[in-house]
């Protein structure tokens, strides 16, 4: 039997899914590592740790497996998106990462728009000038660090980091290098034009390659260190969410998911890289070459449920915290949650905006507010959905991905809100399972993308909306819509008293 490694480098862990020719998983390694947050609004990680994990994961993987190692033939990549790796001459990192998820960037977005222009910034990148993303994360340390900034040589993203340090060649692929804010995405190349309007040297930017395509093999100090063999091939890999449409088959047009990791993601395929949605919603190229998706982000989804239950439920697990969610009522006894907790970013791009308990009453008990928490976290993502039915999408099923899909309370929610039946797959592991398909794609084990699909993945079960909770999700998500412009400016004034 042949074998494949997908690798999912997320926020909060590196997740190593080895899988057999026929798709199935048969080993899973996960491995987590901290993140640094000193101040509100920033967010760092050390490109090490991911190193050390991932290394560390592998190993474990190779130590459980029982056949013959030369049969796992290659591994890819899935990468939390957007995070800056600014590395010197020897393609050592300069600083710690700074992450898609760090808001300190707001003036540099502001500078971005005065020196290119809104219109032609939107007209090259297909996106907004967001914190997020890197390019506002490179001039913020060329203006804040300025003697490290002068030692950087090129920068590269999270998993672009680690696939060096495992091969020794530096790449980035065009699904990773859309989130930079660097690139012409319809072009598939750099953008001449936004660098030398920044002043920035266009040779910090790496070389761009198709997520499938081969970029080396192990060094034999990793294949030391793991166990694996010298001849296991890398595939470059792609975004994660990329990785996670490929993982989840949206690989034609109409097809459609929704992500609730540390972020929320809906996501819809686009053929072509011209349709324009006016920078309401991300516009990326796809880890399928040539194709192209729209996507939303809330911000913080899993993480505002994390925050809950570390903050007032911490010595619950996710299941203790969420059981019994199902019995509380539809709209959570009247208490209504906003996830704003780092900002946001669909519809809001507001970086100052922060979350909200509304209608909170002393008969409410901790059930209702992880129930409201679920509820706000998905009238969130249930905001990209109207934006992509505003511009005549057709969405009337939706595949469920991420932590958040292993609740059946949830997507039932999901189906209700969304007004939409939710697909669980047979593995909700989407970004690792997309990274191991370009791994078995890459290989040549199929003749495209979609063939693997059909190959690998599986739906599971089907959630239908229940039309008398659609009937109140819809009332319930028109009175969520105004929270944002009702608390906006009270959150603004609060800034000056934050961390
Ligand atoms: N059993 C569960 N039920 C509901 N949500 C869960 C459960 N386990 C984890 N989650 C949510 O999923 C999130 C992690 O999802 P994951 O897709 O693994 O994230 P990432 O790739 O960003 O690290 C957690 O932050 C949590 O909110
Ligand atoms: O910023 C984005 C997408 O634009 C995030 O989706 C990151 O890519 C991180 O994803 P998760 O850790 O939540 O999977």
């Amino acid at each position: 039997m042949s074998y494949v490694i997908g690798v999912d480098l997320g926020t909060s862990a590196v997740k190593l899914l080895l899988v057999n020719k026929s798709g199935e998983v048969v080993q899973e390694v996960s491995k987590d590592y901290p993140l640094i947050q000193e101040k509100t609004g920033h967010s760092e990680q050390k490109p090490e740790d991911w190193v050390e994990q991932t290394v560390a994961g592998l190993k474990e993987l190779v130590e459980q497996f029982k056949g013959n190692v030369s049969e796992i033939e290659g591994l890819s990549f899935s990468g939390q998106m957007h995070g800056l790796v600014l590395l010197d001459a020897e393609n050592k990192p300069l600083r710690n990462a700074i992450l898609w998820n760090d808001t300190r960037t707001t003036p540099q977005c502001k500078e971005i728009y005065d020196k290119v222009g809104k219109t032609k910034f939107i007209d090259i990148t297909k996106n907004l000038a967001l914190e997020g993303f890197t390019l506002p994360k490179i001039l913020w340390v060329k203006e804040n660090e300025p003697d490290l900034f002068a030692q950087a040589k090129t920068f590269v993203l999270p998993k672009d980091y680690v696939r060096y340090r495992l091969t020794e060649t530096l790449h980035m692929d065009y699904s990773d290098a859309a989130g930079t804010s660097l690139l012409d995405v319809a072009k598939k190349e750099w953008s001449q034009e936004i660098c030398d309007l920044l002043d920035l040297p266009i040779s910090i930017c790496p070389p761009l390659v198709d997520s499938h395509e081969n970029v080396g093999k192990i060094t034999s100090t990793i294949a030391d260190q793991t166990g694996l063999s010298t001849d296991t091939d890398v595939f470059a890999g792609g975004a994660d969410n990329a990785c996670g449409a490929i993982g989840s088959g949206i690989l034609s047009e109409g097809k459609t998911f929704a992500s609730i990791g540390t972020s929320g993601v809906v996501l819809s395929y686009e053929p072509t890289g011209d349709k324009d949605y006016q920078g309401k919603v991300h516009y990326f190229n796809h880890g399928e070459e040539d194709a192209y998706y729209a996507m939303g982000v809330t911000l913080a989804a899993g993480h505002s449920l994390n925050w809950f239950k570390t903050t007032f439920a911490s010595d619950k697990s996710f299941e203790e915290l969420l059981d019994g969610v199902g019995d509380v009522p539809v709209g959570a006894n009247g208490l209504l949650f906003t996830p704003y907790v780092v900002g946001e970013r669909t519809p809001h791009a507001d970086s100052q905006i922060r979350g909200s308990f509304i209608g909170m009453d002393s008969s409410h008990t901790i059930k209702d507010f992880a129930r409201s928490v679920l509820e706000g976290i998905t009238f969130s993502l249930n905001e990209s959905i109207a934006i992509f039915r505003e511009n005549g999408k057709q969405i009337d099923t939706i595949y469920s991905i991420g932590g958040g899909a292993k609740n059946p309370d949830w997507l039932q929610m999901q189906a209700d809100i969304f007004n939409a039946n939710i697909v669980k797959l047979k593995s909700e592991q989407g970004p690792g399972m997309g990274a191991a398909m370009l791994a078995a794609f890459g290989s040549g084990w199929f003749s495209s993308l979609k063939d693997c699909a059909d190959t690998f993945l599986e739906d599971a079960e089907t959630y239908q909306p229940i039309s008398a909770n659609v009937e109140k999700y819809q009332q319930l998500f028109n009175l969520y819509k105004n929270v944002y412009t009702q608390t906006k400016e009270l959150n603004h004034d609060l800034m000056k008293f934050r961390k």
